[in-house]
């Protein structure tokens, strides 16, 4: 038996008040100590499936579950909400400018967020942040601590944030695209924190359009098409054999990791539907190359193997 779970989404379907669905039927489970992939192109519900666990959709229907360490998040207060974010769960994005105010220390707002969930003094808040910037991999971090957002580099500033992240010690941790803006080897010493983050026993969900990005960081991934989870399963598995075509055509696009690049990466002709113009049948149907009759049908999501998802007709019974 595995871990118990941490997260567990279960059929959870978000709409617009004018009725149009932007995720369909996503279910999702993080464990501790593992780290969850969400990958797809831009447009297929990765950062509204994270928004939507941090409870920062505003103006959005909500059905179906989220649980957090057994407690049902959908339908809870502001005020519970807030209680959890930074304690329970915390979020780091691609552009780490946008969680810190550029008018302040780096270590003061770190400090501030200790202070906000615990009632420690500041030396204590301070002697926190130097350590938690230390173990973040920031070379002098007492220094460091008192330098503005703008005077580190792109990386540091990633690694500071993360710290920010960590400060309240969250069983959770949702990364959005956190290595995007970064170049190749700042961006493979972050997806290496993220790692040591999971192995330490924390949950990590990631949000990428990367392929290549998921194989180094994560042990599960879920492939997400137009609001839709289309297939799930353990990263190594999935890679050894993606099973969904789109998943398949995801594998390809990964560009090699060294060796000269090809002239020219194989791409998905098409994009995907907009959520007002998703297909009655498969959405995928419009650009795969196995499409045929029967994905006049949307195929429901079916378990090939144990462990394993896929929604795809090539896979019906
Ligand atoms: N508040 C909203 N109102 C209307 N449509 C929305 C809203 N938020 C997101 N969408 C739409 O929902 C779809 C999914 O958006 P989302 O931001 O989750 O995609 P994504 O996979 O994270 O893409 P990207 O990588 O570009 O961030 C998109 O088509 C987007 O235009």
């Amino acid at each position: 038996m595995g871990a118990e779970a941490l997260l567990k989404l279960h059929h959870l379907h978000l709409e617009l008040p004018t009725g149009t669905a932007l995720l369909e039927d996503v279910s999702l489970t993080v464990k501790r100590g593992d780290a969850l992939g969400v990958v797809g192109e831009s447009g297929s519900g990765k950062s509204l499936t994270a928004m939507s666990v941090m409870g920062l959709l505003p103006g959005l229907k909500a059905s179906g579950s989220i649980r957090f360490e057994g407690r049902e998040l959908l339908g809870m207060k502001d005020r519970e909400w807030r209680r959890l974010r930074g304690a329970g769960m915390a979020m780091i994005f691609q552009d780490p400018m946008t969680a810190f105010l550029p008018v302040r220390s780096i270590g003061a707002q770190i400090d501030e967020q200790i202070r906000l969930h615990e009632p420690v003094s500041r030396r204590e808040a301070r002697a926190r942040t130097v350590a938690l910037l230390g173990r973040m991999g920031v070379p002098d971090p007492e220094a460091a601590a008192k330098r503005y957002p703008h005077q580190l580099s792109g990386g540091l500033r990633q690694r500071a944030m993360i710290a920010m992240a960590l400060s309240c010690g969250p069983a959770l941790l949702i990364a959005d695209e956190p290595t995007t803006a970064l170049d190749v080897t700042v961006q493979a010493q972050i997806l290496t924190l993220l790692c040591e983050i999971r192995d330490s026993g924390a949950g990590v969900m990631l949000i990428t359009h990367d392929m290549g990005v998921v194989a180094q960081t994560c042990t599960h991934v879920a492939v997400v098409y137009s609001g839709l989870v289309v297939e799930q399963g353990p990263v190594a598995a999935v890679m050894a054999l993606p099973l969904h075509p789109y998943t398949q055509a995801l594998l390809e696009a990964i560009p090699p990791l060294d060796g000269p690049r090809p002239d020219a990466l194989p791409t998905i002709p098409g994009r995907p539907p907009t959520p007002d113009a998703r297909p009655e049948g498969c959405v995928f149907a419009p650009r795969c190359r196995y499409v045929r009759p029967d994905c006049a049908v949307r195929p429901a999501l079916r378990e090939p193997e144990e462990g394993r998802r896929v929604a795809c007709v090539l896979y019906n019974a």
